[in-house]
């Protein structure tokens, strides 16, 4: 019992930690943050994914799968909302491609912790590879009978693979040489991810 639970607890372990490696958008936010804006800016989104799936480690937990099933509506609204914000989102980017950044400036365009982290959720909660992660895992490998600690255990996992995996994105790269690569090339990579993004918004709008 205890060995079986083990088991499935490293292997949602496993498939959190292959999810969160897995470039996607969520990716290109904390990197465009740490390399535009600053380690702290893009540790907060880092916090702000790692909160994010915590929050979607509880809610699949708690049967949100079923609950989408059996409400439609409600899954079309979650994701013309994920879709339209990560529009929101690429157009900000592309828009201010063209704009040069002062980051060799000490602290450079700072956007401030609690936007970064609002950020970062935001983004984590509208991600549909996060959701697809921790829908079906969970479902595929859990036992019907999930053991009380489970709730607390698997949320708070989630939450620290995810927070450590950004938190390692954003430290390598905001430092000093993947900055001033980016510097270089900040309109390119402005609108690569930028249009990155608006795709996977249309996509999430889209898909069925
Ligand atoms: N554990 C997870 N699946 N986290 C979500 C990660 C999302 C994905 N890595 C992205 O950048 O979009």
């Amino acid at each position: 019992m205890i060995n079986e639970t083990l088991l499935s607890v490293l292997s949602i372990t496993g498939a959190i930690t292959l999810g969160a490696m897995s470039p996607g958008q969520s990716f290109i936010l904390v990197a465009r943050t740490a390399v535009a804006s600053s380690r702290r800016d893009g540790m907060a989104v880092a916090l702000g994914m790692g909160i994010g799936c915590f929050i979607f480690a509880l809610v699949a937990l708690l049967g949100l799968q079923s609950l989408l099933l059996a409400l439609p509506w409600l899954y079309t609204t979650l994701k013309m909302l994920g879709g339209v914000y990560l529009i929101y989102l690429a157009f900000k980017m592309l828009r201010g491609a063209n704009q040069p950044l002062m980051i060799e400036a000490v602290g450079g365009q700072q956007i401030g912790f609690r936007r970064a982290f609002t950020t970062g959720l935001l983004t984590q909660l509208g991600n549909p590879n996060t959701a697809i992660v921790f829908g079906s895992v969970f479902a595929a490998l859990l036992s019907h009978k999930i053991p009380m600690v489970l709730y607390i255990v698997l949320p708070l996992i989630a939450l620290a693979v995810d927070l450590l995996w950004y938190a390692f994105v954003a430290f390598v790269l905001s430092s000093p040489r993947p900055r001033r690569v980016y510097l270089r090339f900040k309109a390119w990579f402005d609108r690569l991810g930028g249009s990155v993004l608006a795709l996977l918004g249309l996509k999430l709008m889209l898909n069925k």
